[in-house]
């Protein structure tokens, strides 16, 4: 249990002070309940023997005092009295229950903003060996498990512990044989269902890995909808579903079904205990009178310790079936911000910003001055659990508004190296400098900053043509003229005049209402609207006609000079214009050169 508090107080953003004003609350509501409950028994023998007024001193001085002119009535009053507790007491506790219910679902909103800031800044090799559905399992749904299977059952574990012990300390003051035999027949309830503990744990992990699963076979299934169809597998996934679906109703039914356990276990016990204490008084001939204020308070205790023994053991059951959830969130949190994994330190200063001035001051931010050169010095890149080094002491030169190609094999490297100098992956060795300045440490953002990249294949995002272009810009901080000219050099024009909706038409999840070409001209017109120093193009023009494919080159050509171009080609002849052309083989550049010392007499094969 104490480690499992301390990955709760490590997972939960909130101050630890919170929670004890929260526990502070609940203590308060379970102590009224207590006080109120204990008040009904000696009301009940007041009623019936209204001459123990007389008996008690503070009972008579407040008869005395109270100026009333029977006991009846002094009896009507103290009532009244008890019922003013209650009413407050439900109040308070109706407060209460707000203000948790309220606490928890701002914690879960939190942990899951807490979690995607992770993803999104953590080291790109972290995603390298994760799977997005376990991803959108942990951000959507251990979450929701942490709020309402841990931080509420650990919140009502605490109250309802208070409950129970405060009823149990007021039953033994009556009657303390009866008392100790109620205690027997909880511990033996709570015995019994704690035997089924590890299948708790057991249950819980199943169906989180059941539903990692359901969300992975729905990634894969209807993500490549066109293999799906077209090869005819939909019966394989669809069997894969129902495999992971009757697992997670399996395990989770059986949790349910356990859950509610301990209510029917105490109910049958107490109902016993109730019915011999009752048969064997009466066989022992005691007074059917003496029995009734011990049997009201019992009855009365019952009301509440029925509910709060079995709710106490359901939440302890439930915080053993949200154990996997907890581990995994605490698990995946620290790797995500207590790691070298880590890799934009100053993000964290920006974060505390509204997403707006966010986007303003990450643009904003210049440290790094390029004024003459890239150098790239002896890099060495290694992936992880690779044997086989990707990069192997690479080294290169780039001068301001040069324009270089990197060619070679399939697997040569090209990518990878094109990766290393996106800030995605950090190189075992090495390093790259701006002007005799590192990029890395503090100034990996500012480089990203300068760099435009298009990626071989564009990711759209289902959103209309416009917001994909400005990718990652609030509407109101679009620059429409920034737009129209970046639409323009990547002869996107024709194509918005014919849509009914022009920059506003919505492209379809990862575009699918657009052709291929269509795709990677709004991925080069991201690239120049963003107004990047440099850009990185790998196979930028590969899905394009030829003719679209001559005028976009011939666009990015006059970009040649005003800004630095790297260029990624599988076809020689989208290299030609270029400055300089690096051949890489496995990790290495083996030859560099002008087009015409490079590539005559060599072809190039993917
Ligand atoms: N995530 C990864 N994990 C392990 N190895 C990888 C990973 N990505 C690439 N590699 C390996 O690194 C080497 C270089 O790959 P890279 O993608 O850089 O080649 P490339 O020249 O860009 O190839 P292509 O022209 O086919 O895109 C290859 O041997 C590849 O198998």
């Amino acid at each position: 249990m104490k480690t499992y508090l301390s990955k709760f107080l490590y997972v939960i953003s909130a101050k630890k002070r919170t929670i004890f004003v929260l526990l502070c609350l609940f203590l308060l509501t379970s102590v009224l309940d207590a006080l109120g409950i204990g008040l009904v028994g000696p009301f009940m023998s007041l009623a019936t023997h209204p001459d123990l007024v007389f008996k008690s001193s503070w009972l008579h001085w407040g008869y005395v005092n109270s100026g009333l002119k029977s006991t009846s009535q002094y009896i009507a009053l103290l009532g009244l009295g008890i019922i003013f507790v209650f009413a407050i007491k439900s109040l308070l506790y109706f407060q209460v229950q707000r203000y948790i219910f309220n606490f928890s679902l701002t914690q879960q909103g939190l942990l899951r903003l807490r979690l995607l800031h992770g993803y999104l800044t953590v080291n790109y090799t972290y995603h390298l060996s994760k799977n997005s559905a376990s991803l959108i399992q942990n951000i959507i749904h251990e979450t929701f498990l942490f709020c309402y299977s841990v931080t509420l059952p650990l919140l009502s574990t605490a109250a309802n512990s208070v409950v129970v012990f405060a009823l149990i300390i007021l039953l033994l003051k009556t009657d303390v044989s009866a008392t100790a035999s109620i205690l027997l027949m909880l511990t033996l309830a709570f015995a019994f269902y704690n035997r089924f503990k590890d299948k708790m744990a057991y249950w819980g992990k199943e169906g989180s890995e059941s539903d990692t699963e359901m969300i992975r076979i729905i990634n894969h299934s209807v993500g490549g909808l066109k293999e799906t169809r077209v090869i005819g597998c939909e019966s394989y996934f669809e069997s894969q579903m129902n495999i992971q679906a009757q697992r997670h109703a399996l395990t989770g039914s059986l949790f349910q079904v356990f859950q509610n356990l301990p209510r029917i276990a105490i109910e049958a016990l107490l109902v016993t205990f109730i019915v011999c204490f009752i048969s064997i008084s009466l066989v022992f001939n005691q007074n059917p009178q003496n029995l009734i204020s011990i049997l009201s308070i019992f009855a009365v205790a019952s009301i509440r310790l029925i509910p709060a023994a079995s709710q106490l053991m359901s939440a302890l059951g439930t915080l053993r079936n949200s154990s996997y959830s907890l581990n995994k969130l605490y698990f995946d949190l620290q790797e995500l911000e207590n790691s070298k994994l880590k890799s934009i330190n100053y993000i964290d200063v920006l974060y505390k910003s509204e997403p707006e001035e966010f986007i303003r001051k990450s643009n904003n931010l210049k440290k790094l001055n390029f004024i003459d050169k890239i150098s790239i010095k002896q890099l060495n890149y290694c992936y992880p659990n690779v044997s086989k080094q990707a990069l192997n002491n690479l080294d290169l030169t780039i001068d301001k508004g040069e324009s270089i190609a990197l060619i070679g094999k399939s697997g040569a490297g090209k990518t990878t190296l094109v990766d290393v100098i996106l800030g995605l992956l950090i190189p075992n060795d090495g390093d790259i400098k701006v002007d005799g300045v590192s990029i890395y440490n503090d100034n990996l953002r500012y480089w990203q900053n300068m760099i435009g990249y298009i990626p071989q294949s564009i990711f759209l995002m289902d959103d209309t043509i416009e917001r994909n272009i400005a990718f990652g810009v609030p509407d109101n901080q679009i620059d429409s003229q920034q737009l129209q000219r970046a639409i323009k050099t990547a002869q996107l024009e024709e194509l918005i005049l014919q849509l009914p909706d022009g920059m506003k038409t919505s492209v379809g999840e990862r575009g699918v209402r657009l052709s291929g070409g269509q795709r990677q001209r709004i991925g080069i017109a991201r690239a120049l609207y963003h107004q990047r120093e440099i850009l990185i193009l790998d196979e930028a023009t590969s899905a394009l006609d030829n003719e679209t494919e001559n005028l976009i080159s011939e666009a990015i050509r006059s970009l040649s000079r005003t800004k630095t171009l790297i260029l990624i080609a599988h076809r020689l002849s989208t290299v030609e214009h270029c400055d300089r052309i690096y051949v890489l083989e496995h990790g290495r550049i083996v030859k560099s050169g002008s087009y015409r010392e490079v590539v005559l007499g060599q072809t190039i094969s993917s």
